[in-house]
């Protein structure tokens, strides 16, 4: 089936919508930041860039390092990005442009989010590193896909019976890493938990400022949550689209957080800068070495 010009949208130079980028600007391998400042903090340690877009917040580079091809981008903060970043991504590789016809042999990609988080439980201190093992979605934009056999179900049921914010009519979706990526970037340096996604940074995340919270105590009930021995550790904005979108597409991903801030203990980091760039250094040496990516 062809699809129409108001569904798979193509720029006069057959770019693809949003991101403004050609089936051959990107590489299997692709980097995640929220930030497009970020882009060139990851490619600067490229040996050589060989394609430089940008069209909004979706900043891109594509070079190489050690001989693997990467790609970097940025997808600028909430899922409400990371569906438009995650379709693209996806169609620029598995559907064909020119007969707008989804490809029959698909191509998997490999995600790797480096972005910056803040932790709820008090022994997880700023400018350490977590990887997400799982990740819980309270941003609904999973409920807009046929995802039941992609989500964990079990980690739900429990959550919400741990929770009982049905009557806030909060019922949120979770869903795993990929397990083998994971490997890639494990080490004694990373921690590892289960974290939440929610649609903002301030009454979503427990802050206040001027607004008073619905639920006030939020990052309590959720730092109190223990599923399979693994406590939710940290609070962002885009692990859960990223897990469920490459998950429903057939790809893989793992999320990778400088955590930056400590609610429990109320501090931030004051070395932001120095964490981000260490934990970039760390997951561009530990996919370089790596031997599962092409
Ligand atoms: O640093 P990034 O990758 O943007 O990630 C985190 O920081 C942003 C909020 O400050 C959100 O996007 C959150 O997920
Ligand atoms: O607390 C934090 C810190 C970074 N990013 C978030 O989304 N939350």
């Amino acid at each position: 089936m062809s699809l129409g010009n108001s569904e798979l949208i193509l720029n006069p130079d057959g770019s693809i919508y949003h991101l403004n980028l050609l089936p051959e600007d990107i590489s299997t391998t692709i980097i995640t930041v929220g930030d497009p400042g970020r882009v060139s903090a990851v490619s600067k340690y490229f040996d050589s860039i060989e394609i430089k877009k940008q069209h909004r917040e979706f900043c891109t580079h594509t070079g190489h390092l050690d001989g693997k091809r990467i790609t970097v981008i940025s997808t600028g903060i909430g899922t409400d990005n990371i569906d438009i970043v995650f379709n693209e991504l996806d169609a620029l590789v598995n559907i064909n442009f020119k007969t707008r016809e989804v490809k029959s042999n698909k191509i998997q990609l490999s995600f790797i989010r480096i972005g910056t988080s803040g932790s709820i439980q008090p022994d997880i201190p700023v400018d350490s590193f977590l990887m997400s093992t799982s990740a819980i979605g309270f941003d609904n934009l999973l409920h807009f896909y046929d995802s039941g056999q992609f989500t964990n179900t079990s980690l739900e049921k429990e959550l919400y019976r741990h929770l009982g914010w049905d009557r806030h009519k909060i019922h949120p979706y979770a869903v795993d890493f990929d397990k083998n990526l994971g490997e890639i970037f494990a080490s004694n340096r990373i921690r590892f938990g289960i974290t939440c996604t929610n649609s903002g940074f301030y009454g979503p995340q427990g802050r206040t400022l001027r607004l008073n919270p619905k639920i006030t105590d939020f990052n309590e009930r959720l730092a109190s949550f223990i599923y399979q021995n693994q406590q939710i550790t940290n609070l962002e904005m885009e692990t859960a689209g990223i897990y469920g979108l490459a998950k429903l597409h057939g790809h893989r991903a793992v999320s990778l957080n400088a955590i930056l801030a400590n609610r429990a203990t109320g501090e931030f980091s004051k070395g932001g800068a120095k964490a981000v760039d260490e934990l970039i250094r760390y997951t561009l040496k530990k996919l370089v070495s790596s031997s599962l990516i092409p």
